[in-house]
């Protein structure tokens, strides 16, 4: 064991799911410094193959280019080494992606209450889905069509109004050791 790095780190991809602000990308990126993984986020690699951000991708090319461009992002990042990857909110929902991350890597959903995911996205931009809308409407409705496919995934771990990112980390990596136990 070196730092805070462990020397245990997973042969499979770790696959973040969950709605917007349930920590993907933040807790994401220190799960992967725990654990001595790359981590990526397909948000961030469609910006850079886009050369756009996410609000311009919306506004340019549409959601279902967003889409399909999230779909083959995702694709690429399973077929690459074993990383921590945070996907997007809605990536889950394509049933392709979800195939693929079900044969090559371990599903964690980052599930919260709608409050506490309001709390964390209200006023920050970037998020086209919610630009302008009644943020909490969005995201009860969100939650309403995404929470049972979510519930698919290989781990569940609830994340709490106030959490530390690194509690989260910590509930994560519990988690990904009794699921290896139950195997
Ligand atoms: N467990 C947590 N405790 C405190 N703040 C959090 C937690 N998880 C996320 N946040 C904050 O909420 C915001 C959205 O988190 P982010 O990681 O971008 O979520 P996602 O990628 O799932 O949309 C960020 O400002 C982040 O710091
Ligand atoms: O839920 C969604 O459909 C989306 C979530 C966003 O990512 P985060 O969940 O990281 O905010 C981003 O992919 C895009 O704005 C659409
Ligand atoms: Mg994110």
């Amino acid at each position: 064991m070196t730092g805070d790095q462990d020397d245990t780190a997973p042969a499979r991809s770790i696959v973040l799911i969950g709605l917007m602000g349930a920590g993907k990308t933040s807790v994401g990126r220190r799960l992967a410094a725990r654990l001595g993984l790359p981590f990526v986020d397909s948000d961030a690699e469609i910006e850079e193959a886009a050369g756009q951000s996410i609000p311009q991708i919306f506004e340019t090319l549409g959601e279902p280019a967003f889409r399909d461009g999230e779909r083959r992002v995702i694709a690429r990042l399973l077929a690459g080494p074993p990383s921590v990857i945070a996907t997007g909110g809605g990536a889950w929902m394509d049933a392709e992606t979800r195939a693929l991350v079900r044969e090559g890597a371990t599903s964690v959903w980052l599930k919260a209450t709608v409050a506490t995911l309001a709390g964390r996205v209200k006023d920050k931009p970037g998020r086209p889905l919610l630009h302008g809308k009644d943020v909490h409407a969005v995201l009860t409705q969100l939650a309403e069509q995404r929470y049972p496919v979510y519930a698919e995934a290989d781990l569940t771990v609830q994340s709490r109004s106030g959490m530390a990112h690194d509690e989260m980390v910590r509930r994560i990596l519990e988690g990904l050791e009794q699921l290896e136990e139950g195997q």
